[in-house]
């Protein structure tokens, strides 16, 4: 049987402001997303039999509840395709980390399987998809950094200068459901435009409501914050600070509290994922 073996890149959000929020409760953003070539691995084999499978995955992510298995699981039933699969995750995105793991690994599947079983989905069609399954997904869809609005959807491709990043997990679980009911959380940012960030314009209003709750990353902002400029990711706990250079990166992470995790990632406007696509 045919098999893929397909990146799902990591995320960074280099800005968050929230501007309202929907009827439905949903919050209206902007921000700004790079893609990191670091990820996790995903492989996907086709099964005749139409059933899903995931023998290899996150640990303490049961089986059903995978958005790799409920992301081939939408696609089976919006096409009706009588194949399976059986997908492999190689876990290395922090989970709960603001790296966008879960939301990059459903859009691999998307595009991966959408390849193998022929479905001839165009990238529109599985953005919408991709969109029940979280606010993040259509971005990995789409592969392209991107300036985006509303609840995280409505994307304009950007290019970005080259740039290495240190990030740090500082092993702590932020859960993003509980971050964004916040109440003491800023709702009412005026909007920026792509200039305003360039000219330095922009933060993270999740940074201050993580801080207060969870020690652990204040510590790690305000370590890093000592080499260069730190910022939280998405919801957290993941922060990140540009760096000149790798070797750069790796001599800070030199220095870094053997309880926290670490790693030094370029960002790229074209995800990982879509440059292998291109030889598939
Ligand atoms: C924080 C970000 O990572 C920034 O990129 C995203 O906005 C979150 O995206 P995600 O993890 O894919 O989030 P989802 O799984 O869609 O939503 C988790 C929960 O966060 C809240 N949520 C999410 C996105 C959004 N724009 N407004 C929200 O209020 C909702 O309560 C939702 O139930
Ligand atoms: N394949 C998967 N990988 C990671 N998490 C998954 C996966 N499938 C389901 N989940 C669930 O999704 C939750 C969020 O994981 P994820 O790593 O996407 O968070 P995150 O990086 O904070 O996301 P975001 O930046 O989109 O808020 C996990 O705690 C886990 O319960």
């Amino acid at each position: 049987m045919q098999a893929l073996i397909l990146p799902a890149p990591a995320k960074l959000n280099l800005f968050l402001h929230i501007t309202g929020r929907r009827a439905d409760g949903y919050h209206l953003l902007q921000t700004l997303f790079v893609f990191l070539d670091f990820g996790d691995d995903i492989t996907l084999s086709v099964r005749a039999d139409g059933e899903i499978h995931r023998p290899a995955g996150a640990a303490d992510v049961p089986e059903h509840a995978d958005l790799t298995v409920r992301a081939a699981r939408l696609l089976q039933q919006e096409t009706g395709c009588r194949l399976g699969a059986d997908i492999h995750v190689q876990k290395r995105i922090p989970m709960g980390g603001g790296l966008g793991g879960g939301s990059s690994d459903a859009a691999t599947v998307l595009k991966g399987l959408n390849h193998l079983w022929n479905c001839g989905l165009d990238d529109d069609a599985l953005a919408t998809l991709g969109l029940r399954l979280g606010a993040d997904v259509p971005v990995f869809v789409r592969g392209h950094a991107a300036w985006a609005e509303g609840v995280g959807e409505q994307l304009t491709p950007v290019e970005l200068p080259t740039k290495w990043y240190v990030v740090i997990h500082p092993r702590v679980h932020v859960p993003t459901a509980e971050l964004f009911s916040a109440p003491d959380l800023t709702r009412d940012c005026l909007p920026i435009t792509l200039a305003a960030f360039h000219d330095g314009q922009g933060s993270n209003v999740f940074q201050p409501v993580v801080e207060k709750r969870y020690p652990e990353v204040a510590n790690a902002i305000s370590w890093l914050s000592g080499f260069a400029e730190a910022r939280l990711t998405g919801s957290g706990s993941c922060l990140f600070a540009p760096v000149s250079s790798k070797g750069k990166g790796n001599k800070i992470l030199q220095n870094l509290p053997p309880e926290w995790f670490g790693f030094v990632a370029q960002g790229v406007t074209m995800s990982p994922l879509q440059q292998r696509l291109v030889t598939v």
